[in-house]
């Protein structure tokens, strides 16, 4: 016979009995039973480098986020080591003078990320580096491809973006990720770096990601927001979809990725929960420059709590099932979690 509880009245079998609240009285007991967490070890820090050795250039559209010098990415390496944080992210503010239609750029062995990557390892080998694999830091239109005709044609990017992978393992860089969407670059880009002894570089695909408002600031870092001519909704992915996403993935998955990466992050947390339910594979969330700017906008207005917004945007990763995530707030996190 179900018992009712003299204190409340209710009857115990509706609960089963179980009373979750008991193990939430206290912060000993919350952190005995917490599922998932941030750690340092999750984190990828996106890092903007610039051209020249002056100081931080901060960038506007993102509170506490600069472009640096190649210098400055030796240091924010050496505070990324200090810290523990395992991989840095490098992209690229290139002159507007530097930017063609082709975006040859990409293929100089001597362009500012290779440059950087160069400098890094020399001094910081210990910190991994992943380089962005896609033409829009360097075209005068913005996209992450070849335009003829007004269409980003696929094969014709791929080759290029090969190339450029390939310069970028010869710098020195760890992981190459492909972010521009072509269909078969994962493959090509493997077969690529495999050919020329790069066969331990990995690749960590943005195997979904989708057109997004949620990238402006990024495009502002990179100095690729005025240059942008339309949007990208021919390669990048419909917001609408979720199965496609999965096909995305396997397609990525079956043609040598490492990791795979969900973009943008918080707005797509059921995508990353899919891939990672599916593929059991490293599964990476990038919390965009949009998100990070959200949240960063309504702290400065005292709108929100920004430290805490901060960790609760990076444990919902966590407990979708991401591996690990690129964030701009990576080295707020790091030292947070080192204070304890
Ligand atoms: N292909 C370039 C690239 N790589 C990462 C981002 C966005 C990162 C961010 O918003 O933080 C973009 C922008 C875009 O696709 O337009
Ligand atoms: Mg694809």
């Amino acid at each position: 016979m179900a018992e009712r509880n003299p204190m409340t009245g209710m009857i115990d079998r509706a609960t089963g009995g179980a009373r979750l609240r008991r193990l939430r009285q206290s912060d000993w007991a919350r952190r005995l039973v917490r599922e998932t967490d941030v750690r340092v070890d999750d984190l990828i820090w996106p890092i903007f480098v610039r051209e020249g050795d002056g100081g931080p250039e901060p960038v506007a559209s993102m509170p506490g986020v600069s472009r640096l010098s190649v210098a400055g990415c030796v240091e924010a390496a050496r505070e990324a080591a200090d810290l523990g944080i395992p991989v840095i992210a490098l992209f690229p503010y290139t002159d507007a003078s530097l930017r063609d239609e082709a975006g040859s750029e990409a293929l100089n062995a001597d362009n500012l990320v290779c440059r950087a990557t160069r400098a890094i390892k020399d001094v910081v080998p210990e910190v991994g580096i992943l380089c962005d694999v896609a033409l829009d830091p360097y075209t005068s239109h913005g996209h992450d491809g070849i335009v003829r005709d007004g269409v980003i044609v696929n094969d014709e990017t791929v080759e290029i973006l090969c190339r450029q992978a390939l310069v970028q393992a010869r710098a020195g860089c760890d992981i190459v990720g492909p972010s521009d969407m072509m269909d078969g670059r994962v493959a090509c880009i493997r077969a690529a770096l495999d050919a020329e002894g790069f066969g331990d570089a990995m690749i960590m695909s943005y195997a979904a990601k989708y057109a997004s408002a949620f990238y402006g600031p990024f495009r502002d870092a990179v100095g690729s927001a005025g240059a942008l001519r339309g949007d990208k909704r021919t390669y990048q992915m419909d917001m609408g979809n979720a199965l496609e996403a999965l096909r995305e993935a396997a397609q990525d998955v079956a043609e040598g990725a490492d990791m795979i990466m969900v973009k943008p992050g918080m707005p797509y947390l059921d995508i990353l929960a899919r891939l990672v339910d599916e593929f059991r594979m490293p599964t990476f969330a990038y919390q965009t420059s949009g998100e990070y700017s959200t949240i960063m906008a309504a702290a400065q207005n005292g709108w929100i709590d920004g430290d805490k917004a901060m960790f609760e945007s990076l444990r919902a990763f966590k407990r979708a099932g991401a591996s690990g995530i690129l964030s701009y707030f990576a080295p707020r996190v790091a030292k947070a979690l080192h204070r304890g």
